[in-house]
């Protein structure tokens, strides 16, 4: 029976006396919290069975979205990447403290009663030594982080930032020991998926994980342990009781092993950083979406006006159909990334966020309006962008494609164009060694910038003092008309033989690697 006056702070609890129930663990649900527990018999009750119990009803906690869910859909480019959430762990379920069945009415049990209860003790579940294995709370929740393909930003997690596993199940005991007596259930891990690139760093702390391949994942909270189960036996059955397990209860401190653990709360910070094998880069407008709609299966926003891209578009290139079988090895991932204008680094136009995107690719395609007014000073700001950023990004391989050739202006220019872009750049190949595939794949960052350099980016202040000409030429400068499908194949050649031109060097380097890393 349970009377709750309803009073808003606090609940007036009278429960029925059982002071099996009172003590049986878990009955008292961990949503409330209680701010005073006593037990006051009330006088004038007859059988003094009734006990007060004055609690406080914890307010269910609101879920904290950090960001106000306008600016989310009016300006979803300064948020999708970055994203503070905190997770909490499920608390174990409770043991329960159990009697021995013949401790029960054992005044008017004859001993030949006695002698089939002692045979049906023989029924328990023991282990190895012969003894008893009594039931445990369920393992609490743990949380799980994973790398989802079908994920692409963190816009959602602005909305639900706050996550919590389940506790787990207590053991379901009437008090006293049956061979039918089952653990606590356990509670499921809570698996929370992020897409794919998603670094995991405790807030303002340490890097957990880079969630760079689709599955990857990370156990970010663990669940509590569930809480044993003792036996309650009088003083002079306790040393017989030893004999068959050692989970008897000695004193009233071990009631504190039947209660279970509970879960950890962790803040953390996810960090989105697109992974793709080409990265599209150009000022606004320069025909990057139009470029990645014509190779792959993408459907970016395609517009005449700047900044129709606000977040990164990513398409999938089919692998090269010359090499017949092996086609498939030469699939790879294009990202189009917002324009970038003038100042980007230092946070114009759509910010430095997408210079940053730059970071795990291995190719880059500079997509240069070629009907523009100044399409070699167009190559230069955005060159200079990227230099400012981080001057390793002018070290990779990449390739020139001047578009919209199907306008005259762009394609009277065509010749002469392409002869000043090629004449930007000197043909030295850097004495560092190259991102690798796996470094570009893991490297990141605890914070926007240079804060990630590799080691072989160590002097990159003072390649910020190099020129554009001390860095390498394309690889090749093409003209195309996306839009209009004119040389299209001749581009994706161009490209293919970049990432080829990648992988060989990336193999050449394995070698060495592994000799460096023998001595
Ligand atoms: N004539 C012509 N127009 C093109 C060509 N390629 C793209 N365009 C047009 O150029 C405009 C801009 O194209 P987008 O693909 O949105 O350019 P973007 O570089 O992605 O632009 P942002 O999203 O601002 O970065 C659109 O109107 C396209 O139709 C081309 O080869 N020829």
């Amino acid at each position: 029976m349970l009377s709750i006056p309803a009073t808003p702070s606090s609940l007036l609890l009278s429960l029925h006396s059982g002071n099996d129930t009172l003590s049986r663990p878990g009955f008292l649900s961990n949503r409330h919290s209680f701010s005073r527990v006593s037990k006051n018999f009330e006088p004038n009750t007859p059988n003094s069975r009734f006990c007060r119990i004055t609690c406080r009803l914890a307010k269910a906690k609101e879920t904290i979205s950090t960001t106000n869910p306008d600016s989310l859909i009016k300006e979803p480019h300064k948020y999708f990447d970055q994203v503070i959430v905190t997770v909490r762990s499920g608390d174990g379920g409770h043991g329960s403290i159990l009697n021995m069945p013949n401790q029960r009415n054992n005044n008017n049990g004859s001993k030949g009663k006695q002698e089939k209860r002692s045979r049906h003790k023989s029924s328990y579940k023991r282990d190895f030594h012969g003894s008893l294995i009594l039931p445990v709370g369920g393992h609490g929740g743990d949380v799980v982080i994973y790398a989802d393909e079908g994920k692409d930003s963190l816009l959602e997690l602005h909305n639900k930032s706050r996550f919590n596993a389940k506790r787990g199940g207590n053991v379901d005991a009437m008090g006293v020991l049956t061979s039918q007596l089952h653990n606590g259930l356990a509670a499921p891990t809570l698996r929370i998926p992020v897409p794919v690139g998603t670094v995991v760093k405790r807030k303002r702390g340490m890097l957990l994980a880079d969630l760079a391949q689709p599955g990857d994942e990370i156990l970010v909270a663990r669940g509590g342990q569930g809480g044993i189960s003792l036996i309650e036996a009088p003083e002079h059955r306790k040393k017989r009781l030893m004999t068959l397990t050692t989970n008897v209860m000695r004193d009233d401190s071990d009631k504190v092993l039947i209660l279970g653990q509970s879960g950890e709360e962790v803040s953390l910070e996810l960090i989105l950083r697109v992974v793709a094998d080409v990265g599209l880069v150009g000022l606004p407008n320069a025909g990057k979406s139009t470029l990645l709609a014509a190779i792959t299966l993408a459907k970016p926003d395609i517009a005449d006006y700047p900044f129709t891209t606000l977040m990164p578009n990513l398409g999938r290139l089919n692998g090269d159909p010359t090499l017949g079988a092996g086609m498939y090895s030469s699939e790879a991932t294009l990202a189009d990334l917002p324009g970038l204008i003038e100042g980007a680094h230092l946070g114009k136009g759509l910010g430095r966020n997408f210079l940053r995107h730059l970071r795990r690719t291995r190719v880059l395609v500079h997509v240069v309006d070629a009907a523009a007014e100044d399409p070699v000073n167009d190559y230069r700001t955005v060159k200079e962008e990227l230099r400012m950023y981080n001057p390793e990004y002018l070290e990779r391989p990449y390739v020139v494609v001047l578009n919209k050739i199907d306008l005259p202006k762009g394609r009277d220019r065509l010749l002469s164009l392409t002869e000043e872009i090629l004449r930007i750049g000197c043909d030295e190949v850097p004495s560092e060694p190259k991102m690798t595939s796996k470094d570009a794949v893991h490297s990141f960052s605890t914070e926007d910038g240079n804060a990630d350099k590799l080691p072989s980016q160590i002097t990159n202040e003072d390649k910020k003092d190099k020129e554009l000409e001390d860095y390498p030429r394309p690889l090749a400068v093409v003209g195309v008309s996306v839009l209009k499908g004119i040389r299209v194949n001749e581009m994706l050649k161009e490209i293919r033989a970049a990432l080829r031109k990648c992988r060989d060097s990336h193999e050449a380097l394995e070698p060495s690697t592994k000799t460096v890393r023998a001595m």
